[in-house]
């Protein structure tokens, strides 16, 4: 192992230290600061409109934060971008631009291939590999427009996977799936946590928090508390994270926590 290698072992894939971010002045992120351990799955919570995309596209450096530090496996997200993985909202990608989903899965090679060279036909294999992994081979030269909601959100998990990064970020990746698909997603990503790589999915589904996540985040403009599901995900701190929003019901004698969206 050369030193490069055993010296990012030993930092934390993502710190971010007091990130304050305002749209018009009015901070919708505020000094906001936590640590991501390594190899595990995280989930970013909070009503809506508490920052969690903001937070993340800050962290990437997709909008300007007014203050704030951010290190990726100890450096800056500029010279470690080769090892970010970003999985946008569905919403906010133009699904009309002309292109095919192999070409999409494709694109997240680009990091890897350097100024002038063009994909090959290793590259073409690799994305073909991917698209197969997320059941979507079959759709490789469909225009993405004319993918359905969560085939499109397939091939958006594939491009990720093509990117071979070590840290991803997904924004909603379960929003508006139906239940194969999303069985599908949660299986990439326990894949992922076994490569040993950090997940940092925004989420919104509260019954699931337990059972697919090891660590969390809770976010309401402020951070509210990091840290492991059992310790963090309690209904003391959701309820300081959602306010008078949070229901807690009893379904079939287990305790389901539910956000109002
Ligand atoms: N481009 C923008 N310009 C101005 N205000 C914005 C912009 N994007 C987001 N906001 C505002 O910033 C706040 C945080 O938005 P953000 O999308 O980060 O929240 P979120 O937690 O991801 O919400 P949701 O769960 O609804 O997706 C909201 O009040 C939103 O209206």
């Amino acid at each position: 192992m050369n030193r490069e290698s055993k010296q990012s072992m030993s930092v934390a894939p993502l710190t971010v230290s007091g990130m304050t971010v305002a749209y018009q002045k009015k901070p919708v992120v505020e000094d906001v600061s936590f640590t991501l351990p390594e190899g595990k799955l995280v989930a970013l919570i909070g009503p809506n409109g508490a920052g969690k995309s903001t937070l993340l596209k800050a962290t990437l450096g997709l909008v300007p934060a007014i203050a704030g530090e951010v290190s990726i496996y100890g450096d800056t997200y500029k010279k470690m971008r080769s090892r970010v993985g970003y999985v946008p909202q569905r919403e906010s990608v133009d699904w009309d631009f002309p292109t095919d989903a192999l070409d999409v899965v494709m694109m997240g090679r680009y990091g890897h291939l350097g100024w002038i060279k063009r994909p090959g036909r290793k590259e073409k294999e690799l994305a073909m590999d991917t698209l197969e992994k997320v059941g979507m081979a079959d759709y490789a030269r469909r225009q993405i427009s004319q993918l359905s909601g969560g085939q499109q959100q397939r091939v958006f998990l594939a491009r990720a996977l093509a990117q071979e990064a070590d840290l991803y970020f997904m924004d909603e990746p379960f929003a508006g799936v139906d239940a194969a698909t999303e069985k599908a997603i949660i299986a990439l990503l326990v894949e992922l946590k076994k490569a040993g790589k950090t997940v940092l999915v925004v989420h919104h589904d509260l019954s699931t928090v337990e059972e697919y996540f090891d660590h969390v985040l809770l976010l309401n403009k402020k951070l509210i508390a990091a840290g492991p599901v059992e310790t963090t995900f309690t209904p003391e701190l959701l309820h300081e994270t959602y306010g008078g929003k949070l229901a807690i019901v009893s379904a079939s004698g287990r305790q389901t926590l539910v956000g109002e969206q």
